[in-house]
């Protein structure tokens, strides 16, 4: 993967973005190693909780699997995904028998794959740039973040990128979202605070499209209020886009804090009603032991996680992929 985007660094106007790493302070790691390395305090505690039952050398019977369904429910992979795996797992010891913990691994990543696979949905690109990009979420997630965070992959992956800023509700956003762009060499289409989000948009679309710009990302505000008054905003917003550019939006990511747990999926529901969410970016999975999250978005929201956020510089940033966090979590 293309992460080779910080030999420019420009001075630093908000002390509070954390600034990017220059090339040398960070070795090259791989893709499957950044991964491991984010998910470490998810892995720490998950491996801790079902060490008891992976560790067994005798054949694996039900209570075996009622004692790891009791230490999966008391992760974060919620209720629905464990009583989904445990039911496979106990016809499978039924039909065939489980011979010891470590094929007892083996089969629980293959179940804790196929969770997450069976959300995934191909992404349909425009067959004209620009391709849209809406972010939403709640507060505080990491939209902002992670728009700057994505423009620069996009662009480092040699695509021409526009941010907007729409969100026009929290005035620090526009300015924390100008340094992104700066840093990361993307122009940003930008509204005074207080102004109409779509009006924003609107500029935005026009200027992708007359400039021939390939990817428009654009930073909506994240304040929770009705969820009439939210589909009224965000319904806006789509028209605004789609009068301009055809099929826009074409990817609505849900921002996700992973360190809410349980409690964010109740307000990602929320959005998933107002906004034709297509995809999660999960945020913050580093320094986190909720990272199980994953697996309860996948059954509970049928929604696929596309980006996970793994620190705050700019290339804190990793396509999610179903293998890498898995075996990641349960070596
Ligand atoms: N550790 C860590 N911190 C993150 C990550 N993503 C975002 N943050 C931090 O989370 C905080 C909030 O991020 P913002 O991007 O301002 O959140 P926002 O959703 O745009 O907030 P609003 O504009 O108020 O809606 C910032 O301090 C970010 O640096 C991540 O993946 N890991």
């Amino acid at each position: 993967m293309a992460f080779s985007l910080f030999g420019k660094r420009t001075p630093d106007p908000e002390p509070e973005i954390p600034a990017a790493a220059e090339p040398a302070a960070e070795p090259k790691r791989g893709f499957f190693d950044r991964m491991k390395q984010a998910v470490t305090r998810t892995r720490d505690t998950f491996t801790e909780s079902i060490s008891s039952v992976i560790a067994l050398t005798r054949e694996i019977d039900f209570a075996s699997l009622d004692k790891l369904e009791a230490v999966l429910l008391a992760a974060d992979i919620g209720s629905a995904t464990t009583l989904l795996v445990i039911e496979n797992l106990k016809q499978r010891a039924l039909r065939q028998g489980i011979e010891g913990g470590a094929e007892l691994r083996r089969l629980l990543k293959i179940e804790l794959k196929a969770v997450l696979d069976g959300v995934a949905v191909p992404v349909k690109h425009p067959q004209m740039p620009p391709e849209v990009i809406m972010m939403v979420g709640v507060n505080g997630t990491g939209k902002t973040t992670t728009s700057g965070k994505l423009a620069a992959l996009f662009s480092a992956q040699g695509n021409s990128v526009l941010l907007c800023a729409a969100d026009t509700f929290r005035a620090a956003a526009i300015e924390q979202l100008e340094v992104w762009a700066s840093r990361s060499n993307v122009p940003l289409i930008k509204t005074k605070q207080g102004g109409d989000p779509s009006a924003a948009l609107y500029d935005a679309c026009a200027a992708a499209k007359s400039r021939g710009t390939q990817v428009l990302i654009v930073d909506t505000a994240g304040r929770l209020h009705t969820k009439t008054d939210l589909m009224k905003e965000l319904d806006k917003m789509r028209r605004t886009a789609e009068k301009l550019v055809p099929g826009a939006p074409h990817q609505t990511l849900l921002v996700m804090d992973a360190t809410t747990g349980q409690n964010g999926l109740q307000q990602a529901r929320l959005f998933t009603e107002a906004a034709r969410v297509t995809g999660i970016v999960l945020t913050k999975l580093d320094g986190t032991a909720k990272g199980g999250i994953v697996l309860a978005i996948a059954t509970e929201l049928r929604l696929p996680v596309v980006y996970a956020g793994i620190g705050e510089k700019m290339e804190d940033i990793l396509p999610f992929d179903s293998d890498s966090f898995i075996d990641s979590l349960l070596e």
